[in-house]
Order: structure tokens, then sequence, then C-alpha cells
């Protein structure tokens, strides 16, 4: 096995991870006393960490065949049942990839009539955040609804008012903290049954219920008015390829569709809003990083149109920013757990079956060596001496492999039209500037930044 902390079998494993809410940081320790691939017995799992870019990008990329599952947990096995996008294997998961990634390049991934919908959202959105007459405000919910219509439009076809009780409702079952993959919800799920709900796990299981039930009555009410030559979004695209395959296909069973909507509606919501609320933060605290982005959409953009794609090739500075940002605010720090279906011999060691699989994409985004001074914000490390972006290939937030991110294209197109968009428009300012919002996280389903608020002044 990859060596590890020994101890009680599985106890030690247990209080070695609640001892640092941050998990990363424990790993970060572990790392320097045993070396890139380590394991440690958590409970009844076996977790075995993989750290830097040699050792995952040669587990995820080039033995892709038998890194790219995901774990058989009990949770898995008993809630999701290896069902949709994030938590299927095999077969199963390779029909399904395909089909959301084909359905969603016909509904425009990656094309003009996608930007269209992002722009029409940032319109919304930076209207709201006019109304708030340059007060103090948290932009939390504003971004997670802004982000989650562009996604709800693409997968339902309904793009909603954010005051909206149905979306509002939608919104608050996602349920930040619930999940993290080295959390005690995903490593003893029998634990709901104590009383009490003490670690959340019930409640977590009932929001997951009541988001199921309504994409459920969704996909019921397209099928009713479904037109085969009328196909609007996801759920239409689903209804239209079943009809093709074997009815006992899992894949293109209904069951597999409504998880697939839930994490394409949790990926896409949680995950943007939260690079975004953390782009905030940096901003606020490198108020010359501000400053030089704005010149820069000054001098190629200027004030009367909003950036556009097509600008971002003269954006060198710019997505300097956005890279750094992905790159330090790492919200995906131990990427989504893969799982070890078969026993996997990996340099020199044995990763036997059933064991989680840990992608520290954190060890990568944080190397000294690939990023000098990884802990200070530096968007200039991605530029050229010409001061053209370069250099990014190693900034790995959206992981690597077959399973890399699904929604990659999206979540950049995002970030950049949201994050242009609003440094032209407005100043960012700190609610208080003695008391910045602070660098440090929170470990949920994505590693986000603690509530804050800060201030936008329009600029003349
Ligand atoms: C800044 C934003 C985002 C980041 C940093 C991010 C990061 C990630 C990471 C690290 C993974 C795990 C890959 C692996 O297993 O090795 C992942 C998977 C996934 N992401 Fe994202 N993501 C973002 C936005 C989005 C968006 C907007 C969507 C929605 C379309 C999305 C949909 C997914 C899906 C469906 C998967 C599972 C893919 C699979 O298992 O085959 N993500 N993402």
């Amino acid at each position: 096995l990859p060596p590890g902390p020994g101890g009680i079998p599985g106890l030690s494993g247990i209080k070695l991870m609640a001892s640092d809410k941050i998990p990363t940081r424990t790993f970060r320790k572990l790392r320097k006393k045993y070396g890139d691939i380590f394991s440690i017995q958590v409970g009844t799992r076996l977790l075995v960490v993989l750290n830097g870019y040699d050792v995952i990008k040669d587990a995820l990329v080039k033995r892709a065949e038998e890194f790219s599952d995901r774990p058989c947990s009990l949770a898995n096995r008993m809630i999701v049942k290896g069902r949709g996008l994030l938590a299927s294997s095999g077969e199963h998961w390779k029909q399904t990839r395909t089909f959301s990634l084909t359905a969603l390049r016909e509904l425009g991934f990656g094309k003009k009539s996608l930007e269209t919908k992002v722009m029409e959202e940032v319109d919304v959105f930076l209207d709201v955040i006019g109304h708030q007459n340059g007060k103090a405000f948290d932009i939390s919910p504003l971004a997670h609804s802004s982000v989650s219509n562009i996604i709800c439009s693409i997968v339902f076809g309904q793009r909603f008012n954010h005051d909206d009780k149905d979306f509002k409702w939608l919104l608050s079952r996602i349920d930040v903290q619930g999940a993290s993959p080295t959390s005690i919800v995903s490593t003893f799920p029998l634990l709901r049954f104590l009383p009490g709900d003490l670690f959340g796990i019930n409640r977590f299981l009932k929001n997951f219920e009541h988001l199921r039930d309504y994409f459920q009555t969704l996909v019921e009410l397209h099928k009713k008015v479904f037109d085969p030559n009328a196909s609007q979004d996801l759920i239409d695209a689903f209804i239209k390829e079943q009809s093709k395959h074997d009815k006992d296909n899992p894949a293109f069973r209904y069951d597999n569709l409504d998880f697939i909507i839930l994490h394409l509606f949790l990926a896409g919501t949680e995950t943007t809003s939260t690079t975004i609320r953390w782009a905030i933060i940096y901003l606020l605290r490198n108020p010359d990083v501000q400053a030089r982005m704005f010149k820069e959409i000054e001098s190629v953009v200027g004030s009367s149109r909003a950036p556009i794609i097509a600008d971002r090739p003269s954006l060198h500075y710019c997505d300097a920013v956005i890279t750094e940002v992905l790159r330090i605010a790492n919200i995906v720090p131990l990427s989504v757990p893969h799982g070890a279906l078969k026993d996997i011999y990996f340099r020199g060691y044995r990763i036997p079956k059933n064991a989680t699989i840990l992608p520290n994409l954190d060890s990568i985004l944080s190397d000294p060596d690939l990023f000098p001074n990884p802990e200070v914000f530096d968007p200039t490390r991605f530029l050229d001496k010409k001061g053209k972006f370069c250099g990014a290939e190693k900034v790995v937030a959206f992981s690597l492999g077959r399973r890399v991110c699904l929604g990659e294209a999206l979540a950049r197109m995002e970030m950049y039209l949201f994050l242009t968009s609003l440094v032209q428009r407005y100043e960012i300012l700190p609610e208080d500037p003695d008391n910045l919002p602070s660098q440090e996280g929170i470990f949920g389903i994505t590693y986000g930044p603690y509530p804050y608020k800060f201030r936008a002044v329009a600029r003349v």
C-alpha cells in the first residue's frame, strides 16, 4: 500500500482528518512526510491521495482507463446508485457523458448563442448591483441566481426572475456544507440514523430529495409537450435520444436523467458563483490589479459597450487575473473523488479495489516550483515579457484527463463576461478598508469564502 500514518486502523485516520477543517493543510504535511502518493484509512474507507503534476497527470491522463471511475462508496450505492454524471463509472458514465456533451454543444456550448445567454444574465447582474447605490451588500445570492439561471435555461429551458419563489426555493436546497469528499457524511452515511441529525446528514439528504422531486416534475411536463422537431433544452434532447436506445439501457432511463439534471444544476451553480465571490475578494485586496484591469478594458473595449468573447485575445491582463483567481482560490482542491474499481498497480504501489482516490489539485496549484510564492496573488506570473497571456497549462482547477470538468468552457466564459463587465461598470471597494474579507475559506462542496460585503460604485 502507499505509505501513510499508522495508529489504530480507521480511528487514527478519522482523528487526523478532524484535526484541521481544511484537509489540504493536513495533506501538505503528510506529503512532506510520506511523498507524492500516500494513504490514510479513515473509518472504513481507504483514501489514496495523489500529489504533484507528474503523478496526477500520469494517473488521470496516461492511465485514464483505470483512474477514471468514481468510488463505490456506501452513499453512492445507497442514494445515487451510480447514476447521472458525477458519480457514475464505466460504460454507464461514458454513455451519459457523451450524451450530455453532445447535447450541451448542440445547445450552444462554445458558440455565440451561449454568449448571448450569458450576457443577458450579466446585464441583470449589473443592474441589480446598480440598485445598491454604492451601499455595501452581499453578492452571494445575486451571484448564485445569475449563474444558476444560465444552467437552468440550458438544461430545462427556463430562466427565472431573481425574486421568483420557486427559484429561491431551488437555490436554497443547495447544501454547501453537506458534502466534501473528506467529510464524515461521505465516510459514514449510516450516521444519519443517529437521533438529532448531528452532522446535518438528514438535512442534506432531504434537500437532495426535494431537488430530485422538482426535476422529476419538470421532466414529466416536458414529456407532455415534447415535439421532436423543436428540441429546446437538455431534457428535450434526452427524450429524443432515448427513443433510439434499448429500453433496458440504464444510461437512457429517466432516473438517469433526473441525476444528470441534478448534477448539472449543482455543479453549474455553486462552482462559478463561488469563483466570482473569490475574484471580488482578490480585487478588493489588490486595488492595483483592479485598476490595471479597468485600464486594459477601457483601452481595448472602451465604455460604450460591454466586453465580448471576441475581445478576449486582446485582454491579456484580464485573462491573467482570472487564471490567477482560479489558481489561488482553488475551489475544488481535492477534485471530485475518483475510485479504484479493481486493484491498480501504480508507481510501485498497489491501490486496492474500492479505495477512494483523491487527486490533490492543491498540490499542483500551490506548488512553489510551478508558481513561485504561491500564496501571493500575482496575475503577472501569467504574462510574458511583452505582456501577453501565457503559461496557464498547469492551472488545473478543472482537473485533468477524461473526467475533466464538463462545464469548463461555460465556467470560463461566465467568469470572463461577468468579471470584465463588473470592473468596466463599477469600482469595487471594501465595506471597511481596515477589515478586508478573509482569504481563508470554508470547506464544503467547494472551498468557498466566508460571507462578506463590498461596495460597487458606478464609474462615470
Ligand atoms: C470555476 C468553475 C468550476 C470549477 C473550478 C470546476 C471544477 C471541476 C472539477 C475539479 C471537477 C472534477 C473532475 C475530476 O473528477 O477529475 C469537475 C467535474 C464536473 N463539473 Fe465542474 N467546475 C466548474 C464549473 C462547472 C460548471 C459551470 C458546470 C456545469 C455545466 C460543471 C459541471 C461539472 C460536471 C458535470 C462534472 C463531473 C464530470 C464527470 O464526472 O464526468 N462544472 N468540475
